[in-house]
């Protein structure tokens, strides 16, 4: 489904590159976890995949069309949801009100389905008196669950998420990791996730280690 297709970046000079020749591919209905050590690249390797960023050599492919042909900025949009360890929640809004915003903007089917995002909340153990209050007012782990539930309301068949559970505590992290795991299962999606933890690796279907400038697949 996702494909990198001999990537390469460096960020100042190719000689300094943090990958290259890198050829992946990742099908929808699995989980993939990357790892490795600070510093090796895991974060500009996704960012490449969300459509952040360019890479220098190669290009990523949705379905065999190369990103850059579908435009990032669309590509963004409508193909790709983003998790990052910091939530990135609208701060003074309501859990449901972020999701209501996240599909209006991606034009999600789902859109303006108030029901439909509320259930995806529910299902992330979110309460209704929970998801009417600003999110500023739930813990890190609700907030992490509230940026999953919004993940499953839009229609991007790929999500990436960088270090999800940085910030949370053991419980909470396996629980954020079952829910990666349902979205990859039950809606068939394609979850890509950087980690340093090994527990959070080994919950995920495949894992790819990034070391010596070269991904292995280790799971
Ligand atoms: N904008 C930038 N300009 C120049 N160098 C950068 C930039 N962003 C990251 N780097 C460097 O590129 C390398 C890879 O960074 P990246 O954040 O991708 O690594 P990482 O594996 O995700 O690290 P961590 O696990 O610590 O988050 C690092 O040496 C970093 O200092």
């Amino acid at each position: 489904m996702l494909k990198a297709n001999d990537i390469g970046y460096w960020y100042d000079r190719q000689e300094n590159s943090l990958f290259e020749h890198v050829n992946l591919e990742f099908e929808s209905g699995t989980s993939y976890a990357i790892v490795g050590q600070s510093g090796s690249g895991k974060t500009t390797f996704l960012s490449l995949l969300a459509g952040l960023d360019k890479p220098r050599a190669g290009q990523i492919e949705l379905n065999g069309e190369p990103i850059n042909k579908i435009g990032l900025t669309n590509y963004r949009r409508s193909h790709v949801a983003i998790v990052f360890q910091s939530y990135n929640l609208f701060n003074y809004m309501s859990p449901l009100n972020n999701l209501m915003t996240a599909m209006a903007i991606t034009k999600s089917s789902h859109q303006g389905d108030k029901e439909y995002a509320a259930d995806m909340l529910r299902k992330l153990g979110i309460t209704d008196e929970q998801m009417k209050k600003n999110v500023q007012k739930l813990s890190g782990g609700q907030q992490q669950r509230v940026a999953i539930a919004r993940t499953m309301c839009c229609d991007a068949k790929v999500v990436v998420a960088d270090e999800p559970t940085g910030n949370l505590d053991e419980e909470n992290t396996k629980d954020v990791i079952e829910q990666f795991q349902k979205i990859a299962h039950e809606q068939k999606k394609c979850v890509i996730i950087v980690t340093h933890e090994p527990d959070v690796a080994a919950m995920c279907d495949h894992s790819y280690r990034l070391a010596k400038h070269e991904f292995s697949l280790e799971k």
